[in-house]
């Protein structure tokens, strides 16, 4: 009986050492809980740091030990004297840190607005190379906000610091010298954030601001550019062409977009040559259109009639921005054949006296009248290929120059040498696969019981895409619009036979 007293007593005694344990761990961390609140009411945030860094020294003590972490901080503006292009004149936008608006602009396509609860929307002006402007809408964190992102298996830890408070992405360019955003990551991966993701962030930055860009077509007036935005909707999808030659032309532009590395490598100046040629109507302008959506590059187009001597050229080479195009059209309109080179005194007869020779020459040295005075015209082909491959190697990146001409076999054999223009690129008649595109484009149509009649007439008839065009055109209702162009198709047949038997012919 006492031992089952004195048992129940011990057990009594457990209990009571128990339940006391319970509720000094309760307190315990009750106090913590409010210790914690208390300091994040009332201590600096230089003690609280000191406190975070006291408890982390504490840990690594005593527990498994944390990996050592970097953190590199991206500021907003650059330090004074950092900026390689401030020479004293203090804060400018020359001070403004590419890397920071770059990674902005990458982190805004890894912010989830459904999953983040507070982010800050601005819609900013940026203002592109060219000096015009494009309008933005961009997420980003607001102050204190982070995030993490994931590449090739590293995490990246993004964090936005102001210290200044707040106001993200309303201020003016090089306004924000206390906004930073702070990357921090294992210290064993400081190779690949330096070498691989810094790097990256900078090219998908640069991608996603083209792809926003508003494109531009400048055409030349009295010398100088004068720019418009260019709105044409002509894209590989809805151009109307031979499936293997639009996908090696699209191939060819991805590749060419990729080579930067290899351009430096061998030399070579980053530019990129296209000959369109084929019957007018056939899709040149469109295609050049379509090359311009894609790549995202501003159009320059040269008008070579208001082009009077070389240094005008020059100039307009000179003021041509990266990422762009030239195109000159019907470049069999804009030079002679033999004006290629300077007229020698031989050749302004030829063997048998005839003039014919020196008439040409006087095409290019005519002279031409502009505004009230006459002066003499001296662009000539050479000039401008010379100018072209000697100013573009030493200044300029990522350019592509495209000829168009309705007459290949007109061309100067200098402009058909190979290496001078890398690819020469055919516009023929409407065939089977270009129609399909073009129904579809006009009509959403993917098949019809007229078909097969039109893809017989489109094998024997030299018509243009822009004539088919115009046909599927005349009318909303598909079954019109074919029986038209069907009609058209025959009639054309039966001129061609008509003219085959007057030529004497064989069908
Ligand atoms: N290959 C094509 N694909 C889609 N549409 C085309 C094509 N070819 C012509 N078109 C249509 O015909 C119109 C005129 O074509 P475009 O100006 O591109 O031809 P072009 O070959 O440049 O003619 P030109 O030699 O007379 O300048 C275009 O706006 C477009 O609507």
């Amino acid at each position: 009986m006492a031992a089952a007293a004195s048992s129940s007593s011990e057990g009594a005694k457990v209990l009571d050492a128990y339940k006391n344990a319970l509720a000094t761990a309760a307190s315990v961390s009750a106090y913590a809980m409010l210790a914690r609140g208390m300091a994040r009411e009332l201590l600096p945030d230089e003690l609280r740091a000191a406190v975070r860094w006291g408890a982390s020294f504490v840990r690594s003590r005593l527990g498994a030990r944390e990996k050592e972490r970097h953190t590199i901080i991206i500021r907003r503006t650059m330090e004074k004297n950092l900026s390689p292009y401030d020479h004293g004149h203090g804060y400018g936008p020359s001070n403004q840190n590419n890397l920071f608006d770059a990674a902005r602009t990458y982190l805004a396509t890894k912010l989830n607005p459904r999953t983040m609860p507070r982010l800050c929307l601005s819609h900013s002006r940026a203002v592109e190379h060219d000096g015009s402007t494009t309008l933005r809408l961009l997420l980003a964190m607001e102050e204190g906000g982070s995030t993490t992102d994931d590449f090739e298996g590293v995490e990246f830890h993004w964090t936005y610091m102001d210290a200044g408070g707040g106001d993200n992405g309303n201020r003016g360019r090089g306004g924000g010298g206390s906004e930073s955003l702070e990357l921090s990551f294992d210290a064993e991966h400081a190779e690949t954030a330096l070498e691989k993701y810094v790097p990256f962030i900078m090219s998908t930055a640069e991608e996603l601001s083209r792809q926003d860009r508003a494109l531009k077509i400048f055409l030349n007036e009295g010398g100088m550019w004068q720019g418009i935005n260019h709105h044409h909707p002509a894209s590989f999808d809805t151009l109307a062409m031979d499936p293997a030659l639009k996908q090696a032309v699209l191939d060819d532009l991805d590749r060419f977009l990729k080579r930067k590395d290899y351009y430096q490598r061998i030399g070579k100046a980053w530019k990129r040559g296209y000959l369109l040629y084929g019957p007018p109507g056939t899709g040149k302008s469109s295609l050049v259109a379509a090359m311009a959506n894609h790549l995202r590059f501003n159009l320059y187009d040269l008008d070579l009639s208001g082009v009077y001597d070389n240094s005008t050229l020059q100039r307009l080479l000179i003021d041509m921005s990266n990422k762009s195009i030239l195109v000159i059209e019907d470049i069999d309109c804009s030079f002679d054949t033999m004006s290629r080179e300077g007229p020698k005194a031989t050749d302004t007869a030829d063997a048998d006296g005839d003039n014919s020779v020196r008439e040409r020459y006087e095409y290019r040295d005519r002279e031409h009248h502009m505004g009230g005075y006459h002066q003499e015209r001296k662009i000539t082909l050479s000039g401008l290929l010379n100018f072209i491959d000697g100013l573009w190697s030493t200044s300029g990146e990522e350019r592509i120059i495209i000829f168009t001409t309705n007459y290949k076999d007109r061309l100067d054999p200098a402009l058909l040498r190979p290496g001078r223009m890398d690819m020469h690129v055919y516009m023929g008649y409407c065939g089977w696969d270009a129609f399909k595109t073009l129904v579809r484009n006009y009509h959403l149509l993917d098949d019809h019981r007229m078909f097969p009649e039109i893809q017989e007439l489109l094998a024997v008839v030299e018509v243009t895409p822009a004539e088919v065009s115009e046909m599927l055109l005349r009318s909303e209702d598909v079954d019109v619009a074919l029986q038209v162009l069907a009609e058209f198709l025959k009639e054309r047949r039966g001129e061609t036979k008509e003219s085959k038997h007057k030529h004497g012919v064989a069908p």
